[in-house]
């Protein structure tokens, strides 16, 4: 079920790289919420600035105007103190390549971003135990990521971005190094942890079996939001992921799965 109110609010929000010569309107006047409770997908053809737009969320880089709003409060304006602790425990962030320390094991990547941002450290073990029994990786977490397959390294992943228990997990891409069985049940995990415990989503994907878990998709091009489909009460996934197609047929995507 999806919460009362606006969680995240994007305004007008604009990145250009480069100098006078070059410049790359990666981002163009992107607006739009992400309710309480979400899982919202974003979908767009490559260099269409979806990369672009999770990191200005994440602050991993900084816009060139427009405001991101968590909470009601302007991240821009947050001090170094407020800011540690947004990107810390208010954020979780999946990446394609699951950017998972190699000399570190799984249960020491997932406990990482609390050791940076201090916790009660028992409580964390049963917050571990807990999303390591759920996302069925208790036997890879004594084990290096060299040790583990793709699906496994994802997962631990995914406990990490969920161990600080955030407002929000932004996923760039996180089925794209998967195989089909791997990405599916990544996305059960996801939905559920979604569905479950009403944890908010905001997923960047190409593929339209992926976007087809979400409960609302933007889809967007040249750093513009043009158009949102949205999965009806009575639609099956199946059905959803048809929709997705057609739209992506009438837009001229030629591939089945990839705008
Ligand atoms: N550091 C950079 N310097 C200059 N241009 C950049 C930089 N990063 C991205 N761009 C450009 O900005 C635009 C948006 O890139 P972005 O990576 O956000 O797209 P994307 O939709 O995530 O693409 P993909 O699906 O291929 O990952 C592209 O034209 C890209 O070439």
């Amino acid at each position: 079920m999806i919460g009362q109110g606006k969680l995240l609010e994007i305004q007008d929000l604009r990145k250009n790289y480069g100098n006078k010569g070059h410049v790359t309107r990666a981002l163009n006047g992107v607006s739009f919420d992400v309710l309480k409770g979400e899982f919202l997908g974003i979908m767009g053809p490559s260099g269409s600035g979806k990369t672009t737009l999770l990191n200005c969320i994440a602050t991993i880089m900084k816009p060139t105007s427009g405001r991101v709003l968590l909470k009601g409060d302007n991240i821009s304006s947050f001090d170094s103190k407020r800011l540690a602790e947004y990107r810390g425990s208010r954020i979780g962030y999946l990446f394609q390549d699951f950017e998972l320390l190699d000399n570190l094991t799984g249960k020491e990547n997932i406990l990482l971003p609390l050791s940076i941002h201090g916790v009660d450290f028992a409580k964390a073990r049963e917050k571990l135990h807990e999303l390591a029994t759920f996302l069925e990786i208790t036997d890879v977490l004594n084990k290096f990521p060299s040790q583990m397959s793709g699906g496994q390294k994802q997962r631990v992943a995914v406990a990490r971005s969920l161990i600080s228990e955030p407002d929000i997990v932004l996923a760039d891409e996180p089925t794209g190094a998967l195989d089909t069985r791997s990405a599916r049940n990544l996305m059960n995990k996801l939905t559920e942890i979604n569905r479950k415990n009403e944890r908010t989503i905001l997923m960047v994907t190409h593929d339209a079996n992926a976007a087809s878990f979400c409960s609302r998709i933007l889809f967007i091009q040249d750093g513009v939001i043009f158009h949102e489909l949205r999965r009806q009460q009575s639609e099956s996934r199946e059905e959803f992921y048809e929709r997705i197609l057609q739209l992506l047929a009438q837009l001229g995507g030629g591939s089945a799965n990839v705008l």
